[in-house]
Parts: C-alpha cells; structure tokens; sequence
C-alpha cells in the first residue's frame, strides 16, 4: 500500500448555487419583494458580521451562463454552523424566490507534499490564516470539482509518496507564477461531497482562470491525474449590486 499523505484541516465549506426564480419574483408584489430583498439584506449583513468576528466568512458572487444565478460560498468552523445557515436561509421569504442548483460540501485542506519540516501548523500564524481564510472579493470567482484518477497505470494512489511530491512540486511552481493574479482555496471532500476536492480560484482578471487552469492541464498531475467537475465562473456581487441585480 502507497502512503497516505497527511493533509491539514481548516474551515468546513458550502458552496450554494441558485437560480432566481423570476417567473415567481414577477408575479410577487412589491411589498412581498420588498420584504425579501430586506430579508436578504438581513442575512448579509449577519454574515458579514460573522467574517469581522473572524468566526467564519463568506463570499457572493453573480454566476455567468445558465448553471445558476449565484452563489454563496461560506467558510464556518464547523459543519453544524453550515447546516444551520443553510436552514436558516431556506427559511427566509427571499430564499422563496430562489431554485438551489447545485451544492457542494468540502473542507479547507493543506497537503503536507511541500510541508516545511519542523514546522508545529498549529503555531505557523501564515498556515493558520490559509486554513481559515477570509474569503477575497476578488472581481471574479471559478468554481469546480476534481478528481485525481485511480485507473490503470494512471493511479494516483497506487503511486509511491516520492513520485506525487515530485509532481505536486511541479503543480506548485506553476501555480506561484500566478502569485498576486489568482488565490487558490483548495478544500477537500473525500467522504464529503461527490468528487474529492473543490477548486475555487479567486483573481481580478477572468483570462487568468483560463491561462492557468490551461497551463495546468499539460502539467502531468493535471495530465495524467485530473478529471473535472462543472465550471462555475462569475462576478462579485456586493450587498449594493445584488440590489440592482433583484431590481425589476
Ligand atoms: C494560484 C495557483 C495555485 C497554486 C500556487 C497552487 C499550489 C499548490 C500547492 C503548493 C499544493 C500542495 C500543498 C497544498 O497546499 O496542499 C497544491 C495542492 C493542490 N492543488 Fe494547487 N495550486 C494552484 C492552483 C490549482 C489549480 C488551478 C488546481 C486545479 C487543477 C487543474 O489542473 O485545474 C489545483 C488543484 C490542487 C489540488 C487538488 C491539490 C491537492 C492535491 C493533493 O493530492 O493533495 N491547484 N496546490
């Protein structure tokens, strides 16, 4: 048997995708959407005041294309927390208007591959902060899932610790170039949602997505190793234009 590599964990993850439901949105009146955009309003703003705690974050971004409208990406310590968010936002007169499309459960995961030796994570105030990371509102976000593949000759856990260092050494050069363009947050969930990590990237410019997610794809553990989900990719949506954007 291959080794497992020890990973570090931080923060749990929701991703929630929704559609608006604007037939239902039209035929509402305009106190009842009032009352929701406030309801809504009510919500981001608790959110908001969860980030400036430091107990969590969260980050809403505008979903381009017909895979939904929005998201809310939240960070919390727990999966309870999560739960209860999700619940207490279902509940709400504006969530009445939504349709959830997609949904993804992960958790906040640093492999030990490039892992400075002697290091306690626990003390590292730079490890703490990426495994508990207040979310950018970065002008775009691309969203997917990924595997690494177990076929054949093609196994990534049938490999030997030594052979998927190198490669993830190999993974990581490439990805500091895109150091100051694009923030990855990379949250595993083997055991926790369909495929085994979510990929969400961060970056003030969408060709950068594109740039380094094709330079990636003739890096061998992209190559040979990667599989992918659907990609979600859209545009910040602060408290102000998510105004605009239910304003009919
Ligand atoms: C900004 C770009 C960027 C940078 C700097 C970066 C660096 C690094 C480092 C240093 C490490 C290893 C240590 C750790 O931190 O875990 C990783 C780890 C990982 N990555 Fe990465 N990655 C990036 C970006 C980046 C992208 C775009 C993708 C998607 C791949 C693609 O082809 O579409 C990805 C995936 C992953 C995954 C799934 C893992 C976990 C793999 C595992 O087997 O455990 N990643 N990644």
């Amino acid at each position: 048997m291959s080794e497992a590599v020890q990973t570090l964990e931080g923060w749990y993850a929701l991703h929630d995708f929704r559609l608006m439901d604007w037939n239902a949105w039209h035929a509402a009146t305009p106190q009842e959407r009032k009352h929701a955009a406030t309801e809504l309003n009510t919500f981001l703003t608790q959110w908001q005041q969860v980030e400036n705690d430091k107990l969590g974050s969260t980050a809403v971004y505008s979903i381009v294309g017909q895979k939904a409208d929005f998201v809310f990406m939240h960070m919390r310590e727990t999966l309870e927390e999560l739960n209860e968010l999700e619940n207490a936002f279902n509940k709400s007169s504006f969530a009445a208007f939504t349709i959830p499309v997609y949904s993804y459960v992960s958790i906040v995961e640093l492999s030990s591959y490039l892992a400075k030796p002697g290091v306690d994570p626990a003390q590292d105030p730079e490890l703490q902060a990426r495994l508990k990371p207040i979310l950018p509102k970065s002008k775009h976000i691309c969203f997917y899932p990924m595997n690494k593949r177990r076929e054949g000759n093609d196994n990534w856990y049938m490999l030997p610790a030594e052979d998927r260092k190198t490669m993830m050494r190999s993974h990581g050069m490439i990805g500091r170039t895109y150091a100051g363009k694009v923030k990855q947050i990379i949250t595993g969930s083997v055991g926790l949602d369909d495929w085994e990590w979510g990929v969400t990237l961060f970056s003030d410019d969408p060709l950068h997505f594109k740039k380094l997610v094709y330079e990636m794809r003739f890096d061998e553990v992209s190559a040979r190793f990667g599989e992918f989900g659907d990609f979600y990719v859209g545009n910040v949506l602060p408290p102000e234009k998510f105004a605009a954007f239910i304003q009919i």
